[in-house]
């Protein structure tokens, strides 16, 4: 609670903003109406891994909304196939329009339909929202008339002739194309207010790079990291092992691309060292995965090999960070000082087993977890390259910034992987750094170490510990992003037997069918009542097998997009996204994506289904979500403002 003078203070910087009754009532009158404004649409995807191109389309279709917000607005009255078409052009403008332009033989009449239809749906999606609220993302240079077409009254004079005459002296300034694209963009900015991210956006697919410039230039967007985006943090805050990590996975997908186009990180002295330590070596093994074999055969034995040489690396300092770090509880999978070097056989469990790959040239069975010097170089030239990526580095400085380990939002509680929990349902204990953390504060503790490894001091142990934090994060078995026993990427290396590959899962998978486990969760995190979900994602669901996402009695919703191309076959569906909008929580079950190219030529659309899986009461208004809360505080003070005003604590009109 603020004292009696710190209030008042606050009160006299808010009378330079309001310094009258007046201004002060027209700001309560003005924050009141939008109280009572339907709630903004929210959008939620997750476990995008790098697939850029099914990525964009969800977003510039909103997983369907527009589709919709067409159908609604243009009705019957329009083909099917022309309003796939209007759609096709609201996702990808720069692409379509002049596809389209080229086809018309009317093209003045194409026009004028066009951006009458555009200008009706944008005056639909506008209609939740305050004008000065549109006005304010107006692009500057068509904002004026932009703002005419959106909020003109026609309650005495012709509309149509009004339009007709904007449009004309559109086409005949050749400004058509201009008009068309932005209507696009605000329509597309003006049905989603925020895009929720749960989690992985890298790994296994090709470009993630390129999902994170479209976030970093989306309007309102925040990040619940998932394992594989933390791995990608820490390997970008400088931590050799998380480096390696990412390599390991860059290279079993072939998808050197996304870091030599993508991030500008040279794989060259890697290659060469490959080649020098591993050149006669048997790299069957070490191919990429079956589906990622593209490319010519030289190069694939050449990925081979680097994904050879950084997996032996990534053991050596597996070795060296379970060691420096007991409060992991990881010796078990401490695998180089686990292997008798002389049987070729390693201890996993109680069982010894051949290792399927006997040849390690640079290990010294004495001291196996040593880099040699020409391996310590490879570290030290991959270190500085992810160091010196300046789009990496801009790309994790976003994740930090808009992410976090879980997000709250509008009573719905978001996060990647799961609360740790003992098999009888309790949040699962743990102790770091000798204090005893679980449910909500383990979260907490890990998002504050997760920070650590980037923005502690360079060189410090601060950091160094927070970096290998980051890689606990991405596959320790208490990880909140992981959920795991275990990530058994050497046991399929190395071990022939399938039982070793098995990763458990936290009891919080089995709990999560119970509606108590949610409501629990909810509580942890201060969250009851019918309105708040929980929102997971990180696991696949497996439609093919009838598993349905929603859990918990319907408090809890496991939105894994599914856009990994390589899980199709587990999952036997593409996935899933939510809206959440002023009617409800809606579970969006979408079929797989083709390709741009034929969403854009052909238009093809994802096709979906949708269901609600919540209906509200009655409509969700601004007043009821996070926003409303803060805005009635406003409300609160500006009152409290008028009261100082009307009883001569402050006088009105004061400037300082
Ligand atoms: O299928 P891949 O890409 O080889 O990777 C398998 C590994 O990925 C994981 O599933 C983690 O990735 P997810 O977070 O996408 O589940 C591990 O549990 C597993 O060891
Ligand atoms: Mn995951």
């Amino acid at each position: 609670m603020p004292t009696h003078s710190e209030h008042l203070r606050y009160l006299r910087l808010l009378a330079q903003q309001f310094p009258t009754v007046a201004a002060a009532a027209s700001e309560i009158i003005r924050i009141e109406a939008v109280l009572r404004l339907p709630k903004g649409t929210e959008h939620f995807m997750s476990d995008l891994h790098g697939e850029h191109e099914a990525f964009v389309h969800i977003l510039n279709s909103a997983s369907g909304v527009i589709h919709e917000k067409i159908d609604t607005v243009l009705g019957d009255s329009v083909s099917p196939a022309e309003r796939a078409e209007l759609a096709t052009l609201i996702y990808y403008p720069a692409q379509k329009l002049p596809e389209l332009k080229a086809r018309q033989t009317d093209l003045a009449g194409w026009y004028r339909a066009t951006l009458l239809r555009l200008i009706e749906l944008c005056r639909f999606v506008s209609s939740k929202h305050t004008r000065a609220h549109v006005r304010a993302g107006l692009p500057e240079s068509c904002a004026y008339i932009l703002d005419e077409l959106l909020h003109a009254h026609f309650e005495d004079h012709d509309k149509d002739l009004y339009y007709g005459q904007i449009i004309d002296s559109m086409l005949r300034h050749d400004r058509a194309d201009a008009y068309i694209t932005r209507l696009c963009e605000i329509i597309k900015w003006l049905a989603v207010d925020r895009l929720h991210i749960v989690g992985d956006l890298f790994d296994r697919g090709p470009r993630p790079d390129r999902i994170l410039d479209s976030l970093m230039a989306h309007h309102q967007v925040d990040i619940q990291w998932g394992n594989h985006d933390v791995v990608w943090m820490g390997a970008a805050s400088g931590s050799p092992l998380c480096i390696l990590t990412v390599l390991k996975t860059t290279l079993a997908y072939n998808n050197t691309d996304t870091l030599e186009s993508g991030y500008g990180i040279s794989l060259r002295q890697l290659e060469r060292f490959a080649q020098r330590t591993y050149g006669q070596s048997d790299v069957t093994r070490w191919l990429p995965h079956t589906d990622a074999r593209n490319g010519a055969a030289g190069d694939l034995t050449a990925t081979a090999r680097m994904h050879k040489a950084v997996t032996i690396l990534m053991l050596k300092l597996e070795s060296q960070v379970i060691e420096r770090n007991p409060d992991f509880h990881m010796e078990g999978r401490d695998w180089l000082q686990r292997i008798d070097w002389q049987k070729g056989t390693v201890r996993c469990g109680d069982s010894e087993y051949m290792l399927l790959d006997r040849d390690f040239p640079t290990v010294t069975p004495s001291d196996p977890a040593a880099l040699t010097a020409a391996e310590q170089q490879v570290v030290d030239g991959l270190v500085r390259a992810f160091a010196e990526s300046e789009r990496l580095q801009r790309h994790v400085q976003f994740l930090y910034d808009h992410g976090a380990l879980y997000k709250i939002c509008n009573g719905n509680l978001l996060y990647h992987g799961a609360v740790p929990m003992t098999q009888e349902g309790e949040f699962a204990e743990h102790v770091y750094e000798g204090h005893s953390w679980s449910g909500k504060g383990l979260f907490d503790y890990c998002d504050r170490r997760a920070r650590q490894g980037y923005f502690a001091p360079e060189g410090s142990p601060a950091r160094q510990a927070g970096q290998d934090f980051l890689w606990y994060l991405w596959c320790g078995a208490q990880s909140p992003l992981f959920g795991r026993s275990a990530m058994t990427t050497f046991e399929r290396l190395y071990i022939a037997d399938p039982a070793t590959h098995v990763e458990v899962k936290d009891p919080y998978y089995r709990l999560i069918d119970r509606p108590e486990t949610a409501d629990k969760i909810l509580a942890a995190f201060g969250l009851q009542g019918e309105g708040c979900h929980i929102v997971n994602g990180h696991v696949p669901v497996r439609a093919i097998e009838g598993e349905s996402p929603v859990k918990g009695g319907g408090k809890l919703i496991i939105i894994d997009g599914g856009f990994c191309r390589a899980y199709h076959q587990k999952t036997g569906i593409a996935g899933y996204t939510l809206v959440y909008n002023s009617r409800g929580l809606i579970l969006r079950t979408h079929q797989p994506f083709e390709s741009m190219e034929k969403a854009i030529h052909e238009d093809e659309d994802i096709a979906s289904k949708s269901e609600y899986i919540y209906t509200a009461p009655r409509r969700i208004q601004v007043a009821d979500t996070d926003e409303g809360v803060r805005k009635r505080e406003r409300v609160r003070d500006l009152e409290a403002l008028v009261k100082a005003y009307e009883s001569g604590l402050i006088p009105q009109g004061l400037r300082v």
